[in-house]
Formats: structure tokens, C-alpha cells, sequence
């Protein structure tokens, strides 16, 4: 029974809104509403533009026979200032502060609605990227890796700073934990990251840089390549950081646990990723 253009549209939509970056052929569309190539071609190119149009994302074509299209989800600039904005508005509430000028982001990130805007945010920025996996480390940045990988098709991988027989053989390096000055170790099971796997790290929060050099140290031992850095927030930090190119959505510009006073502003995310 052939499927009228309305529900071809509706079930399209759907159908690649639960696939990201997945090449999906015109042929499985063809056959799954009985259409021709042709008419499954023009409901394409309505759903192309209207998901440009919204900033939903970018639908790729990828011509000939082993072609198809492949859902790209994006977030609209607009939209991503605006989420920042408010995201910095919540921060700059002191009773957030933590000593050491830490920020208490538990609760957002707890939230589904903060993790799938962080995860499109931040697979906005490498969506024109090759990244195989996501990497982050317990316990606080793995919701974020999570919703990062949903959007990028990709897995993630938790790196632990304990060891667990649960993990199997594991590559450890030891890092200098910028906020302590305390050497620590950071391990990740050996099973869990292929060599040449191009990475992205995520992570809630950046202090004194030694976690993400971590993590960085461990992607060499894996002779695999770091692809970018991206955090929630970024703190103040009067030392040097082991490590300077990485993107923070947010940033902590003023803070005083002394004088309870705690200000956030946006990161340098929107130029990174919309210049
Ligand atoms: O830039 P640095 O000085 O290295 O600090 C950033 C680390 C510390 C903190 O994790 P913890 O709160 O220590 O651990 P968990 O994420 O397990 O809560 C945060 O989640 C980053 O991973």
C-alpha cells in the first residue's frame, strides 16, 4: 500500500531524528513506503530544508549507489547563546560556591533537559569532525560524555582514578592533579579504545588542567589522537595550565568563597564553534 507524502514526511523525520550521523540509503526509504526513488528524493529535500531553516540540523546527501543521506544534529547559534546565557545566570547564584572555588553543578547536570542541550552543543562544535569515541573520567563528566556520544553516534569511555577488577587490563598514567599538586593515576581498560581512534575529551569542569592532560597522556598511550577538549565550565586559575586549547561552555569570571561572591559568564564555546 503506498504511503501518502504527510506520513512519508512525519515517519522520515522520525526515523532520522533517532539515527544521527548514520548513512541511511534512499532505497530503505524507497522500499519501507513502497515510493520511487524520485518522490522519496523531493520528501528529502523538504526535510532538508526545513531542518536547516530550524536549525535542527544538516541533512548530508551522499550521491551514488553506495549513497544515502545522514542526519547531521545541530543546534542554531541563537539557540546556543541563549542556553549559555541562562546557563550563566544559574551559576552566578553564590550559594553554588564550593570551597576552593569549585561550583557546585550537580543538579544541572542531573537534569535531562541540560544534558541534551550540552551534548548538541558540544556535538555541534566537532560535527563536521571525525571523532570515534568520547572520553571523559568519573564520575561527574560521564552524563555529559553520554548525551555527547547519543548525538555523535559514537561510544564513550570512562576513565576511572580507582581500580577495579570489574575493568579488566587497564593502561594507567599518573598526572599531576593541577588543583593539589598531588601526582595521581588515571586508568582505562585496554579494551575500551582501539588504537588510532580519533578522541574527543569532555569534562564537567577545568581547574588546574591536570585531569584533561591526563586524559591526554592516556590517548598517546593508546597511539590514538586527541580531536578537541571541551568543558561545562571553566574556573578561575591563578597557576599555569599543563594544557591552554580546550573550549568551556562557561566560565567562572569572579570568585570569592571568603566574601560568598561567585559570577559565570560564557566560555569561549560560541566563538569557537560559530566563527
Ligand atoms: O582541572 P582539574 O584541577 O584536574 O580539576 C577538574 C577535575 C576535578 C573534578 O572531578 P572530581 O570532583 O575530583 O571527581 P568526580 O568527577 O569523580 O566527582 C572535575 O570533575 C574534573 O574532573
Amino acid at each position: 500500500l503506498k504511503v501518502r507524502r504527510s506520513e512519508r514526511l512525519i515517519d522520515i523525520t522520525h526515523y532520522l531524528l533517532e539515527r544521527p550521523h548514520t548513512l541511511v540509503p534512499l532505497t530503505f526509504f524507497a522500499k519501507r513506503y513502497e515510493s520511487a526513488k524520485s518522490s522519496i528524493s523531493e520528501d528529502l529535500g523538504i526535510v532538508r530544508r526545513t531542518f536547516k531553516g530550524r536549525g535542527t540540523g544538516i541533512l548530508q546527501t551522499i550521491p551514488g549507489a553506495a549513497g544515502g543521506v545522514r542526519f547531521i544534529p545541530t543546534i542554531a547559534p541563537a539557540e546556543a547563546t541563549e542556553f549559555i546565557r541562562a546557563m550563566a545566570i544559574e551559576l552566578s547564584d553564590k550559594s553554588r560556591l564550593l570551597p576552593g572555588g569549585y561550583v557546585y553543578l550537580s543538579d544541572l547536570l542531573g537534569q535531562p533537559k541540560v544534558l541534551r542541550a550540552v551534548g548538541r552543543l558540544i556535538a555541534t562544535q566537532y560535527a563536521q569532525q571525525q571523532v570515534d569515541a568520547v572520553m571523559t573520567v568519573a564520575t561527574k563528566g560521564v552524563p555529559i560524555a553520554q548525551s555527547v556520544s547519543a548525538y555523535l553516534n559514537v561510544p564513550f569511555v570512562i576513565v576511572r582514578r580507582d581500580s577495579k577488577i570489574t575493568e579488566g587490563p587497564t593502561v594507567s598514567v599518573n598526572y599531576v592533579s593541577g588543583s593539589s599538586r598531588r601526582v595521581e593515576k588515571m586508568e582505562l581498560s585496554k579494551r575500551s579504545l582501539s588504537q588510532n581512534s580519533r578522541v574527543l575529551v569532555v569534562d564537567d569542569f577545568i581547574k588546574g588542567g591536570g585531569t584533561v592532560n591526563g586524559m591526554k597522556s592516556l590517548i598517546e598511550e593508546f597511539d590514538s589522537q586527541l580531536v578537541g577538549i571541551t568543558v561545562f565550565a571553566e574556573s578561575l586559575f591563578s597557576g599555569k595550565r599543563p594544557i591552554s586549547d580546550y573550549t568551556a561552555l562557561l566560565a567562572v569570571d569572579q570568585v570569592d568563597d571568603q566574601a560568598k561572591m561567585l559570577h559565570v559568564k560564557a566560555g569561549n564555546y560560541l566563538e569557537r564553534t560559530f566563527n
